[in-house]
């Protein structure tokens, strides 16, 4: 006997095709490594699970003309506080351009890091083509620092106060191209699963925006189910409307992940950060997703850059619509 359970589906992609984003960027924080994260999703067979599950896909390498190792070793490129704006912004503008372009095809756009901080170009081009659309960041961290607030100056630590318009008095001019775009990320469009390392300054934003999130310790309270249930319900009342899902895989705990840049304990498990991916397929509105943040350099034993890469291939199946039965 099996239970009738709601099963994935695409309302906004009904010939189940997508765009597999490679984003093999490092610039917005300084470990290196982190920029190999898609080549290691591609190698593990990222295209075969994608095939699998019936989707057709198209490529798009937005980055590839780039240098983007003489790009990150330029030490003139500062502003303020905040570390490679120049770097940053070039690169954030083309995965806005290749976001938009997948939409226009109805090609779903997966986007695989490299870096987090590319989140600022797809949830900014996922609110100006669905400006009613809903936002799921699953994340250890907030990434909502400004420029005044961020104490490392990684930008991969800032996406979401960029794509919501904060602190625009000291952005780096580099990011004018986003201030012209129409529609900001609004505060009741975003809700976060996982935190658990958030700086006194972002924890200061999450409460003057009233921003809907989700620790570790609500997880625990109330359970993995009712807190994407209650995050569905914060950005998408009405449960219609698109979602974007940007995942960091550090979210889930670093027994599982290893391989990224900045692991915290005490996070989601494989299984709890799954769940998110799968209810979200069940929902039938997922319009786009990130997987960011795999470092295939930062492990001392082979089996941790399996474990990651694995853990990043797992997302993108669920998202797609694979199913335990
Ligand atoms: N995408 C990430 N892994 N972000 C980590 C950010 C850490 C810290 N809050 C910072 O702003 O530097
Ligand atoms: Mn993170
Ligand atoms: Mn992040």
């Amino acid at each position: 006997m099996q239970y009738n359970l709601p099963a994935p589906h695409y309302k906004l992609y009904p010939k189940k095709q997508l765009t597999v984003i490679k984003a093999p960027f490092s610039g917005g924080q300084g470990k290196s490594g982190v920029e190999f994260g898609p080549e290691k999703l591609l190698e593990f067979g990222l295209l075969d699970d994608i095939k699998s599950l019936g989707w057709e896909y198209t490529i798009s390498d937005p980055l590839a003309d780039l240098d983007t190792v003489a790009m990150k070793s330029n030490s003139d490129d500062t502003y303020k506080n905040c570390k490679r704006p120049q770097m940053v912004s070039e690169c954030c503008k083309r995965i806005y351009n290749a976001m938009e372009d997948a939409y226009k095809n109805e090609s779903l756009p997966i986007t695989i890091g490299g870096d987090h901080s590319i989140g600022m170009s797809t949830i900014s081009a996922f609110i100006n083509k669905h400006p009613n659309g809903g936002i799921v960041w699953v994340d250890a961290h907030a990434d909502i620092n400004t420029p005044s607030t961020t104490e490392s100056g990684n930008l991969h630590g800032c996406p979401v106060a960029f794509a919501m318009g904060l602190d625009k008095e000291n952005w780096p001019p580099h990011f004018k191209w986003l201030d012209s775009l129409k529609n900001y990320v609004k505060p009741s469009q975003i809700t976060y699963i996982g935190l658990r390392d958030v700086d006194q300054g972002e924890k200061k934003i999450l409460k003057d925006l009233g921003i809907t999130a989700f620790s570790m310790y609500h997880v625990d309270k109330f359970g993995i189910n009712e807190v994407v249930r209650m995050a569905m319900e914060a950005v998408n009342p009405t449960g219609e409307n698109p979602i974007h899902l940007s995942y960091d895989v550090d979210g889930i705990d670093p027994l599982y992940v290893v391989a990224t840049g900045t692991p915290v304990r005490g996070g989601l498990t494989l299984r709890e950060g799954l769940f998110i991916v799968e209810e979200i397929a069940n929902s039938g509105n997922l319009a786009s997703l990130d997987i960011v943040e795999v470092n295939p350099l930062l492990a001392t034993k082979d089996i941790h850059v399996v474990d990651t890469v694995n853990t990043g291939l797992s997302i993108a199946r669920c998202a797609l619509g694979d199913t335990i039965l």
